[in-house]
């Protein structure tokens, strides 16, 4: 089993180039079997579960090839196959298979998602979506069996704000037959993002961003090429590792306006901030002021930041508190951090912070974020000794070239 080590203390120096977003990507490779002929992707991260969505594709039929941050998808000799087990259950995104294949071919049968389970991770409001939509769904035996004769637009009401569910509706629904009206969206910048895509193969969809998404259906779909939006979440990462070393960072292809719930917190701690149009710079101070955190659905500061953010107010002067609104209980990693010498204390859905210093320790790593965590404090120990983070699987899920990008900014960082 893989781990990272990490000999803390040197500040992070130099420029990070952020890649393309894991959840743009993991909905715009299964997007891409909507069409008719081959769809093209640029700026793709290398990640595992872009890996094992481009095999479940293979699976299907389509012909994928992949060089460097591009990747072309033909799913013209596409099949219907029955995905209950294997690939499928490995990541949670596997979902929108479902989505996907309802609109490609009025069926789908798909495993019950696996993936970081922090928490249990329902997707009632997907299969209220299809339902909606036309199809009958079933569970059988722990995968989702959904069958549609014929798809037909609807009024959706999500109950909750879902990211998944927005995006799987969008995509079964571009196929349907009439007018598809979700509210209560998500408006998360991904979400924009798999709309363009599906904009540009043909589909006529309108309102992303809002929470009022109008999708007109229509009878087929063509290929094109999309080049995918940064990832915000690498890039608050990269950000929050910055300041927690007392660094000075310019994270490089971003877009600003997505991480300004992620820029305004660290402002209000005291880090030194510089926007410029497709980077920010971090420049990191002595001191930091406790601060209180809110994660929320976009554009509030996202639950996925809330775990490395968890790391950067442990070296916040007084007491801050951390509360996630999206996922009441995102804080499996609280243990190991509390391993390396952090003093928080769990009451509800808030972690209580208290600055401190950190030590190097062995943690393992149980989902994505909280490996990010673990990593965020463990450059943080001030020097002597190694900390030791098991459970990489889970980090490979959504930061490429983990190792070699804190490497060239001068952390001391290695894979065994
Ligand atoms: C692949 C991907 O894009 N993953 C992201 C996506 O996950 P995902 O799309 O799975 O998360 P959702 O936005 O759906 O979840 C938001 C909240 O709604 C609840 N819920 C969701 C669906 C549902 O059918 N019923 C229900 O109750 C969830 O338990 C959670 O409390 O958004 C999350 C919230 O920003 C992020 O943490 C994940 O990184
Ligand atoms: C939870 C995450 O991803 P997923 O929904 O794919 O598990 C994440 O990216 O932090």
């Amino acid at each position: 089993m893989d781990k990272l080590l990490i000999a803390g203390g040197r500040p992070l120096r130099g420029t990070v180039q952020i890649s393309g977003a894991k959840n743009s990507a993991v909905a715009l490779v299964p997007a891409a079997i909507l069409a008719e002929s081959a769809v093209t992707l640029d700026n793709l991260p290398e990640l595992s579960d872009v890996a094992i969505l481009t095999e479940l594709l293979v699976e299907l039929g389509a012909t994928v090839e992949r060089n460097g941050d591009v990747m072309k998808i033909d799913p013209s000799s596409l099949k219907s196959v029955p995905m209950p087990n294997g690939n499928i259950k490995k990541l949670r995104a596997s979902y929108y298979l479902m989505g996907a294949l309802l609109g490609r071919f009025g069926e789908a049968v798909i495993g019950l998602p696996g993936g970081c389970n922090f928490e249990p991770r329902p997707i009632d409001q997907h299969i209220k979506g299809f339902e909606a939509l036309g199809a009958h769904v079933s569970n059988e035996g722990g995968a989702i069996h959904i069958r549609a004769k014929e798809l037909r637009g609807a009024k959706i009401y999500l109950d909750v704000v879902s990211v998944g569910a927005t995006i799987n509706i969008m995509l079964a629904a571009s196929r349907a037959k009439g007018v598809t009206i979700i509210e209560n969206a998500a408006k998360e910048p991904e979400i924009i993002d798999v709309a363009t895509l599906l904009n540009s193969m043909g589909a006529k969809i309108i309102g992303v961003g809002t929470e009022t998404i109008r999708i007109e259906g229509v009878s087929s779909l063509h290929g094109c090429r999309h080049s995918i939006i940064p990832d915000r979440i690498q890039a608050g990462t990269y950000m929050i590792a910055a300041a927690a070393t007392r660094g000075d960072v310019v994270v490089d292809n971003i877009i600003p306006k997505h991480m300004e719930a992620v820029t305004a917190k660290l402002q209000e701690m005291g880090v030194g901030i510089e926007e410029m149009d497709e980077s920010v710079r971090i420049i990191g101070r002595p001191e930091y002021q406790s601060v209180d955190v809110r994660a929320l659905v976009y554009p509030g500061f996202a639950t996925d930041m809330q775990s490395p953010m968890c790391s950067l107010l442990t070296q916040a002067k007084g007491t801050s508190i951390l509360t996630d609104y999206v996922y009441s209980s995102r804080f499996k990693y609280i243990p190991e951090l509390v391993r390396m010498g952090a003093k928080i204390k769990l009451e509800g859905r808030s972690a209580i912070i208290e600055g401190s210093v950190l030590q190097p320790a062995k943690v393992k790593a149980t989902d994505l974020r909280g490996g990010a965590a673990l990593v965020v404090a463990g450059l943080t120990v001030p020097s002597g000794g190694v900390t030791e983070i098991t459970g990489v699987e889970y980090i490979d899920r959504g930061y490429d070239h983990l190792v070699t990008n804190l490497s060239r900014l001068g952390a001391e960082i290695w894979r065994e």
